[in-house]
């Protein structure tokens, strides 16, 4: 039997700590234990120190779980807690994406300071983003306005909203809920028309591979069709992204046996766009988003890579 709290590896902002804590209460009710005999460790990572680049810049997004993996590999830790957006899809040697919680709300939220809504910005405005395909997605739908990156929590961007460095900002509003901040959207962006990552609104458990005592613990609360869905976008981005330079969108849901997924890739200006749909069965989740990668990729046509990665 265990007696030692399990350690649960985790970032140390506000949305991660509420992912963890989600977790940690999510696993204590489905085993009947005691919440303390769970302990959330806070490590800081690379991404989290560097503010002031964006990610493509600095290196992409491993730096937000290098120091968290590296503790998982040596023991430090049972299991880790992340947005699974921002998780490479390559993993290192040893570690697995085992779980994953029931997805939250898919959409990305326009936070307007001015104007409440994305189509009713003046002309010419400045919106920050520091993801590639928010940047790439406003651009296409308002070539007009200036595009500035921005980084940092939650909370930092939203000061600098209401400072005035911009007009608007978009978050994803899966963290805003989580985060009790449901009040600050201004609008609810359709996803038809302004896709979401692939993985956004999704936490996942990473643990080691082989180490069953975990992850039949955090089997117990794996969803499934979350499970399916995530796999299918990553496949896709796996397939489509070496570089974490293109804009890259993907929706898939399953109902546990069918499973449909689109996805959309964009030039950085937003100027030419790509769309694929595929559909199948639920078990072939990531063969499903990987033959969707090849398609796009063969729509796209070598041209599209090249003139600007
Ligand atoms: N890269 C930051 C990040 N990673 C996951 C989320 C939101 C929560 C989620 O998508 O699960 C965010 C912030 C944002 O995009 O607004």
């Amino acid at each position: 039997m265990q007696t030692k709290p399990f350690r649960i590896g985790t970032r140390g902002s506000p949305l991660a700590l509420a992912q963890a804590h989600e977790t940690r209460d999510r696993l204590a009710a489905a085993h009947g234990l005691a919440p303390e005999m769970f302990e959330v460790v806070i490590l800081s990572t690379k991404g989290d120190r560097i503010t002031d680049r964006s990610l493509a810049e600095i290196g992409g997004k491993g730096l937000f779980t290098e120091e968290i993996e590296q503790q998982l590999l040596s023991g430090e830790l049972d299991f880790a807690v992340h947005s699974s957006k921002d998780m490479p899809t390559k993993l290192p040697d040893g570690l697995c994406l085992s779980a994953f919680l029931p997805r939250e709300d898919i959409r990305d939220a326009f936070i307007g300071r001015t104007a409440k809504k994305l189509l009713e910005l003046p002309q010419g405005v400045t919106v920050g983003s520091s993801s590639l395909r928010r940047q790439a997605l406003i651009r296409r739908l308002r070539p007009d306005i200036n595009v500035i990156t921005y980084r940092g929590q939650v909370e930092t961007r939203l000061r600098k909203l209401a400072e005035g460095q911009v007009d608007a900002t978009l978050l994803a509003y899966a963290g805003l809920k989580r985060l009790g901040m449901t009040d600050v959207p201004t609008e609810l962006l359709d996803p038809q028309e302004f896709p979401p990552a692939p993985a956004q609104g999704a936490i996942c458990i990473e643990s080691r591979i082989g180490d069953s005592r975990i992850n039949d613990l955090l089997a117990a609360i794996d969803d499934p069709r979350t499970h399916e869905a995530v796999a299918c976008e990553r496949g896709f981005l796996a397939t489509l992204d070496g570089s974490c330079r293109t804009p890259i969108a993907g929706l898939a849901t399953s109902d546990g046996t069918h499973l449909s997924f689109s996805g959309m890739i964009l030039t950085p200006d937003g100027q030419t766009h790509h769309r694929v749909t595929i559909e199948g069965r639920a078990t072939d989740a990531e063969a499903l988003g990987q033959k969707a990668g090849e398609e796009i990729r063969a729509k796209a046509g070598p041209g599209f890579f090249a003139s600007w990665t």
